[in-house]
């Protein structure tokens, strides 16, 4: 018997379906953000740099330094990851024809045209991204919220044009397109007056959504404070989560750095299931605060992975990636943070769901105490190593071969 067959046997024996969390895990699609590439520059701004409420730390060398340089090195990570991928874009990533070049209000699907068909080329769904950060028109730490007509105009125009992109990528790969609008908009100090700039943006809000986009996904991000707004944060958790309730088609997008360091967004994952049929992730790993390191396969995505498929949430979450490390190996990163975001599902996949949920409801806390903790050290790494076989890649550490050969042959040539 081989060590697979061994070890399914004793998942069943706690009445898990291993084969149905194999084929679940193996279609259920990760949004792989493209700014762990790069640092979160982009395309679009002269000596680009993340800005304006984001911060990247870090100088490590061969940061991708273009389209071809980006795609190439996603492709290397892509390679290395077990399971559906999409790519996750922000409009600063826009590919502008030789001599041609637009602002962000004036963007337009011609120039993610390349992207699309990357993704078309690959079999990679795509997610998009209104860039309100990291340009001079950011205003004060204002963009959506600003009380400067031209300020809130420019950001309207350019969510709007998103949105229209968002429509066009998504009728070119006959998909939905996930559109995620999150905007720094904050204050360092105390503010006097918190009301007025959520009225602008809910005013702005409301003109962005105006047109119908069957192919798009609308969400809004929240967030607690950002960089140098640490005192007040326009779109706060509980406006875009009462936003999203009386805005049917938009979502409240959950960034799990996002909150108060003993805040949980395992937790809040069953609470919104509960009212929304979407429910779109960003998964991070916060340190103390919003800090965006790699993910590990640690407690608390576990317990988000947990959430997700006790709730039933496979086809309603959207999961996807947010982090940047611009400290290590970039390429690494993004394989080391993706197939732990898999390997926590697969994980949640192999716990005893239905019968520790009776436990709890017949009050046997004890018994569902004893088995919760069993489950825990089931030899899941048999199925793993099943799992990335199916999927052809490698299922210990040995892919960092395939990433140290490319940093010795590609990125160490940048000189970025
Ligand atoms: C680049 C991303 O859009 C950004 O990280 C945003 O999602 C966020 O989480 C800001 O803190
Ligand atoms: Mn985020």
């Amino acid at each position: 018997m081989s060590r697979y067959e061994e070890a399914k046997l004793n998942y069943e024996k706690m009445g898990v379906d291993v084969e149905g969390a194999l084929t679940l895990c193996a279609a259920t699609p990760i949004s792989i953000h493209c700014w762990q590439g790069d640092d979160v520059r982009g395309f679009d701004q002269k000596d680009g740099r993340a800005g304006d409420g984001i911060q990247t730390t870090g100088d490590y060398p061969g940061r991708a330094g273009s389209f071809e340089e980006l795609k190439a090195d996603f492709l290397k990570a892509a390679s290395l990851i077990p399971g559906k991928k999409r790519i996750n874009l922000h409009a600063s990533y826009a590919v502008f024809p030789e001599g041609e070049w637009a602002d962000r209000d004036k963007t337009a699907y011609r120039y993610f045209i390349p992207w699309v068909e990357f993704a078309r080329e690959h079999g990679f769904g795509i997610d998009f991204n209104p860039t309100c950060f990291s340009h001079p028109m950011v205003k004060n730490g204002l963009t959506l919220s600003s009380p400067d007509e031209a300020v809130r105009r420019f950001w309207i125009d350019h969510c709007i044009a998103c949105r229209q992109v968002a429509q066009r990528m998504g009728e070119a790969l006959g998909d939905k397109v996930l559109n995620n609008i999150w905007v720094p908009d904050g204050m360092k100090d105390v503010p006097a007056d918190r009301m007025g700039p959520r009225l602008r943006l809910k005013a702005a809000l409301d003109e962005i959504f105006a047109e119908n986009c069957p192919n798009v996904i609308d969400s809004v991000e929240s967030k607690v404070f950002g960089i140098g707004l640490e005192s007040y944060t326009v779109g706060s958790g509980e406006f875009f989560m009462a936003y999203a309730s009386q805005h049917p088609g938009v979502y409240h997008l959950l960034d799990n750095g996002h909150y108060h360091p003993t805040e949980l967004v395992s937790d809040k994952i069953p609470t919104l299931l509960c009212y929304f049929d979407v429910l779109p992730l960003h998964v991070t790993r916060p340190v103390r605060w919003d800090s965006d390191h790699v993910v590990l396969f640690d407690d608390e995505l576990r317990e988000m992975m947990t959430e997700i498929v006790r709730c039933g949430g496979l086809q309603k979450v959207l999961i996807g990636l947010d982090f940047f490390d611009a400290s290590i190996n970039r390429v690494a990163a993004w394989v080391v943070g993706t197939r732990n975001a898999q390997k926590a599902l697969l994980w949640a996949l192999l716990q005893p769901h239905e019968a520790l949920k009776a436990l709890q409801d017949s009050a046997d806390f004890t018994e569902k105490m004893v088995r919760m903790e069993e489950a825990k050290t089931l030899p899941f790494g048999d199925i793993w190593r099943e799992y990335c076989r199916r999927e052809g890649v490698s299922a210990d550490e040995s892919w960092f071969e395939d990433v140290k050969a490319y940093e010795r042959e590609v990125l160490s040539r940048r000189g970025t």
